[in-house]
């Protein structure tokens, strides 16, 4: 009898130390929206994929396009650790970059300015008035134009064709139709679809691969249409406005030849709440 209350007793005992709160902080630039979580103490299973993935769920999770981890660095302010919706780590986010600057700034990790490492490598970050944050984006060396769309790196891949009828476009129809097609094999690309307003600005709506949908908006896209809408004779302006669909962003660049440099997306990044959450 002894014995197998203590089984039983272990049993959920075991079961109450799985159990974890995590604090988790909401953001988004652009309404591009992403669980900020400080693992300074390196305390999260960044393995689990399934509970990234989880996270980010709309329905069952917090809900957002990603998941970013705040962690310490020798060199640096911080390094960024940023996950799709997928559950999957992944390569730069634009967005995602700008809010967690403004996470830092919150936690007062840091002061109104920002050097931090990701995936890419070195960036750097000023915090405006009204939430704005300003971040220098990866140097581009190479820009694919092609006939139909071109295909460049901002830190992430991205396909950048101009549509006719952009409001109306079946974004996520064609932009898995590209992201899955034969031109980007098994890594899959981004994909932006762009509409010229006028020579100075662009309107662009986002296919984002790990998130497998169109967002509101995604900063190395629109940092990708900028430079590809120069590079193509679009436009000779070095700083764009761009229209996405969650507000609006800036994106401004040196540019020699077809080399891409001082790149700087700023726009709004807003802390929205924060909350616990069990696992
Ligand atoms: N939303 C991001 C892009 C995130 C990365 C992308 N989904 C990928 O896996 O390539 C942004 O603001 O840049």
């Amino acid at each position: 009898m002894i014995n197998i209350s203590l089984i039983i007793c272990s049993y959920f005992c075991s079961i109450n130390v799985k159990k974890m709160q995590i604090e988790f902080y909401k953001y988004q630039g652009t309404g591009n929206d992403f669980v900020m979580i400080d693992n300074r103490t390196n305390f999260f299973p960044k393995e689990d994929i399934k509970l990234i993935e989880r996270l980010c769920n709309r329905r069952f999770g917090i809900g957002a396009d990603g998941l970013i981890l705040l962690e310490n660095d020798t060199e640096t302010d911080f390094r960024m650790v940023y996950y799709n919706s997928d559950g999957n780590q992944s390569s730069m986010c634009g967005n995602g970059g700008r809010c967690l600057v403004a996470f830092a700034n919150q936690l007062g990790v840091i002061k109104d300015e920002a050097t931090f490492i990701a995936t890419d490598g070195l960036h750097h970050a000023s915090v405006g008035d009204d939430a704005i944050i300003s971040l220098q984006m990866i140097d581009v060396d190479e820009v694919q134009k092609k006939d139909a769309y071109t295909f460049l790196d901002t830190g992430s891949p991205h396909h950048v064709q101009i549509v006719d009828d952009l409001e109306h476009y079946n974004v996520k129809e064609n932009g898995a139709a590209i992201r899955y097609g034969q031109l980007y094999g098994e890594k899959g690309s981004n994909v932006n679809f762009v509409k010229k307003v006028d020579d100075g600005t662009f309107s662009l709506r986002t296919y984002e691969r790990g998130v497998e949908d169109e967002t509101l908006a995604c900063g190395t896209g629109a940092t990708a249409v900028a430079i590809a809408m120069n590079a193509i004779g679009e436009t000779d302006k070095t700083s764009i406005n761009l229209n996405v669909e969650g507000g609006k962003l800036v994106v401004s660049f040196d540019k020699l030849g077809d080399h891409f440099t001082n790149v700087f997306l700023t726009g709004p990044a807003k802390f929205v709440f924060k909350g616990t959450i069990e696992i």
